[in-house]
């Protein structure tokens, strides 16, 4: 069975709830001896792909990518074909975030049918408003597909987001409350619905914004940080593994081409307890 962010408890039931970080930046490439030029990431990409087997999903940081111009996207395009070969799920981590007529161009782009990306989920920022970004959540469900909104995320300059409406809600409260809302009306049969949302919020926060979003995949990005522990990640996650999604980039990249593998594998060993076989959301 092809499995969808909509089955993701299934699947992470399966194979964990491990994304793979994939940065093919200047950083990366040089760390793994490989030239800074869309040869150098196709590179990586191969090693990436070889690594892959029984790994649920791909969180792809697509500027890294952008940055070599048609190549780039070719590439891009190529290797997550590579992953869906593999069953694994694809996140296009582009941040997008525009009115309502240009998020549905982007819908085609990462998305739709006739998408050039294919990929099965792609990341918007919320800024413009939630609901400009609708247009990917009609897309995302009729594909099977999800839209990951940022609600919270852990960088230094995000204290916006901790803004408060008159009702004394923080601006990422506000955006939990609209996905919550989203998903009311689109999840179906038991499923998770299509928007997703990424909490990048300190473990009592994100314990709390995972409670107010029901039926919604979540991804909780920072495991493998200096300072973030995984006792840390199994109490915010408590018994909702099955709806999350633990993307991991430096904490599998620092491995190098050859430690790769294996270090994809000691993660998977250290986030099954996390997510119970069998388990639904
Ligand atoms: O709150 C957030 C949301 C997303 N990110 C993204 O993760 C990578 C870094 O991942 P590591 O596993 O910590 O290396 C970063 O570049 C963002 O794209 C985040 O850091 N915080």
């Amino acid at each position: 069975m092809k499995h969808t962010f909509a089955t993701w408890h299934e699947l992470a039931a399966e194979r964990t709830g491990l994304a793979v970080g994939v940065a093919p930046s200047p950083k990366w490439l040089s760390a793994w001896g490989l030239p800074d030029t869309v040869g150098g990431a196709g590179t990586f990409c191969d090693i990436v792909l070889a690594s892959l087997a029984g790994v649920a999903a791909v969180k792809v940081q697509t500027p890294f990518f952008e940055r070599f111009g048609a190549e780039g996207l070719a590439l891009l395009s190529s290797f997550f074909a590579g992953c869906a070969q593999r069953g694994t799920l694809t996140v296009a981590d582009a941040k997008r975030c525009d009115t309502e007529d240009t998020m549905a161009s982007y819908a085609d782009l990462y998305l739709g049918e006739q998408s050039v990306l294919g990929a099965d989920a792609v990341t918007v920022a919320p800024y413009i408003g939630v609901d400009a970004t609708a247009p990917l959540f009609e897309v995302a469900r009729q594909r099977g597909c999800a839209v990951f909104v940022l609600v919270r995320t852990s960088n230094h300059e995000s204290a916006v987001q901790l803004s408060r409406d008159e009702g004394g809600r923080t601006v990422s409260e506000q955006v939990a409350d609209r996905i919550a809302a989203h998903n009311r009306t689109l999840a179906t049969g038991g499923r998770a619905g299509p928007v997703a949302a990424v909490v990048g919020a300190p473990p009592e926060a994100a314990a709390a914004l995972l409670r107010r979003m029901p039926d919604t995949v979540v991804s909780l990005p920072g495991l493998g940080r200096p300072g973030r522990t995984v006792d840390q990640f199994r109490t915010v996650v408590g018994d909702e593994g099955g709806r999350v999604v633990l993307p991991i980039s430096s904490g599998v990249l620092e491995a190098g081409p050859h430690g790769l593998a294996d270090r994809i594998r000691q993660w998977q060993t250290v986030l099954r307890p996390m997510c119970p076989p069998g388990r639904s959301r």
